[in-house]
């Protein structure tokens, strides 16, 4: 099968005279599968999104999408790429329906399709009633709803979702998750980065996670967890990432917080 993303000795630094936060990324990613894209704060994580995405070209390696080079074909892929930012700025004067008529013109959608797509994704997701309303009157919920819908209305080949459950209500996650598989069922890729190891752990095929720079474990669950005594992800990933120390931390930080003497 052809990798829908090959990544070969991805080197980063922001700074010339810098450290690399990307020290030799390696990576084959197959069409259909759910990438788990995981690792402590500052591990990498956004700075490898970014790179895929074209936002950050200043990179050493090579980075193929759908079997490009991204720096010689630098526009084309990216009809194919659907994205949910962690944090997104979204036009807060338009309605859902400007918005999606606004992106739907930056893919060069057929502009009845996308409206009856917009109206019907709008519905199904429960917010029918905010579609011609302001983006400001949303609540969070509402937004990262529209942030979904607006990743997935061009309906592209690779999506990237970073924390994209956040905010969402219980029964929405149900249905979020459920988009997921089908759209993987699909032949649709999905690079899945948080740091909510539950949701990690049910919904990926394939777990990828990134420490300082570098991948310290890729596999399914079951790879993952073969040899260790916890079986969590939780506790495979405080093992993968060296991270033993919570309790104590947290105790210094109460002691802290109540001016008691302090023992880091
Ligand atoms: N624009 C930037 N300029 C300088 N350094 C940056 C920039 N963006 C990220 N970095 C640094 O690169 C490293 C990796 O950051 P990155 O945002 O990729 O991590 P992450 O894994 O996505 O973290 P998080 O889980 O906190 O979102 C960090 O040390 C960060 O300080």
């Amino acid at each position: 099968m052809e990798s829908v993303i090959e990544i070969k000795d991805l080197k980063m630094r922001y700074d010339t005279a810098g450290d690399y936060v990307l020290k030799g990324i390696d990576l084959n990613i197959f069409p259909g599968q759910i990438i788990g894209y995981i690792g402590p704060n500052g591990a990498g994580k956004s700075t490898t999104v970014k790179i895929m995405l074209g936002m950050i070209d200043t990179y050493e390696g090579a980075v193929k999408i759908l079997g490009k080079d991204i720096k010689e074909e630098s526009v084309a892929y990216k009809r194919h790429i659907g994205y949910v930012p962690e944090v997104a700025t979204l036009y807060d004067s338009l309605s859902g329906a400007e918005y999606l008529q606004f992106i739907g013109e930056l893919y060069q959608m057929d502009p009845e399709t996308l409206t009856q797509k917009a109206e019907a994704l709008f519905d199904l997701f429960g917010i029918k009633t905010a579609y011609y309303n302001r983006i400001s009157s949303y609540s969070k919920g509402m937004k990262q709803k529209l942030l979904i819908i607006s990743s997935l209305i061009h309906n592209p080949d690779i999506l990237f979702f970073d924390e994209p459950i956040s905010g969402l209500d219980a029964n929405s996650v149900m249905v979020f998750k459920e988009i997921l598989r089908k759209l993987a069922e699909k032949g649709k890729t999905i690079f899945y980065s948080s740091h909510i190891m539950e949701v990690v752990e049910k919904i990926s095929d394939r777990i990828i996670v990134l420490n300082d720079g570098v991948v310290v474990a890729d596999g399914n669950f079951e790879t993952l967890s073969q040899n260790r005594k916890d079986h969590s992800l939780q506790e495979i990933f405080n093992q993968l990432t060296g991270f033993d120390t919570h309790a104590q931390i947290a105790e210094s930080f109460v002691r802290t917080l109540m001016d008691e003497e302090v023992t880091v």
